[in-house]
């Protein structure tokens, strides 16, 4: 199968930021936002974010702007946050267990079931509600729990092989926190997470605005 490439992932990128201002603005009591207010918001073009918007297949009334509702629910259509996703995380340490706490991905459809992790200390335990299990439960949870992503917190030095038990298991999609680039079989989606690109990116401006500190 070949690997899924997306021509508008900027977009994509984008989209969860315009969520959030539209929110806000529902919060507030709002049955209509402009693209202009959004684009004001997030410090971007009117016309990127028109553009973006229409990738939700949603279209804005001149001088009114998108309704507000139906572009939260076209929104969570598109990115598919608006069907539950079952999600295991593997490597339940520092940042495995920052995602188990993270309630903005329950919000939108992750429903993260269990945890696997080597550690005696962590096994039988429950973290912000998701239990840990060992991994030599792992394969069978997975077909039990009928879940379709990973989660990848463990070591680097464990990230393959890892991998290669959770595509023998059945999973579909690997969301990689590790460093490593994996090699998994083309009907695998893998998705990498980086903080550190974030960080450089404030780096570099804060470099740019106020000189080297
Ligand atoms: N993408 C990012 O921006 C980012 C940020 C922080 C950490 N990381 C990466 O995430 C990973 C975890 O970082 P951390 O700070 O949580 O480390 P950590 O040491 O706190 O946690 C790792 C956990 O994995 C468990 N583990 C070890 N071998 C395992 C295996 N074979 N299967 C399942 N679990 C196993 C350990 O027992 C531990 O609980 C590392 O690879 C780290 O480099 C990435």
């Amino acid at each position: 199968m070949p690997i899924v490439k997306l021509a508008s992932l900027p977009t994509i990128k984008r989209l969860p930021s315009y969520l959030h201002v539209v929110e806000a603005a529902q919060k507030d009591g709002k049955d209509f936002i402009s693209g202009t207010i959004i684009a004001e918001e997030l410090e971007l073009e009117p016309i990127q974010v028109r553009k973006d918007l229409a990738i939700t297949g949603i279209v804005g009334k001149p001088r009114i702007g998108f309704p507000v509702k139906e572009l939260i629910n076209a929104i969570n259509s598109f990115l598919e946050w608006d069907k539950i996703h079952r999600a295991i995380i593997v490597g339940a340490g520092n940042l495995g267990r920052a995602l188990m706490g993270y309630a903005e991905f329950k919000r939108h459809g992750m429903s993260i079931l269990a945890a696997f992790d080597p550690s005696t200390d962590k096994i039988g335990k429950t973290i912000c509600g998701v239990p840990v299990h060992s991994l030599n439960q792992m394969v069978n949870k997975i077909r039990e729990l009928d879940v379709h992503i990973a989660i990848l917190t463990v070591p680097s030095d464990q990230a393959q092989a890892v991998a290669e038990l959770l595509v023998k298991a059945g999973i579909k999609a690997i969301w990689n926190f590790t460093n490593v680039k994996l090699k998994v079989p083309g009907n695998v989606v893998v998705q990498k997470e980086d903080l550190s690109s974030g960080y450089a990116v404030l780096a570099v401006k804060m470099a740019r605005q106020h000189g080297s500190v």
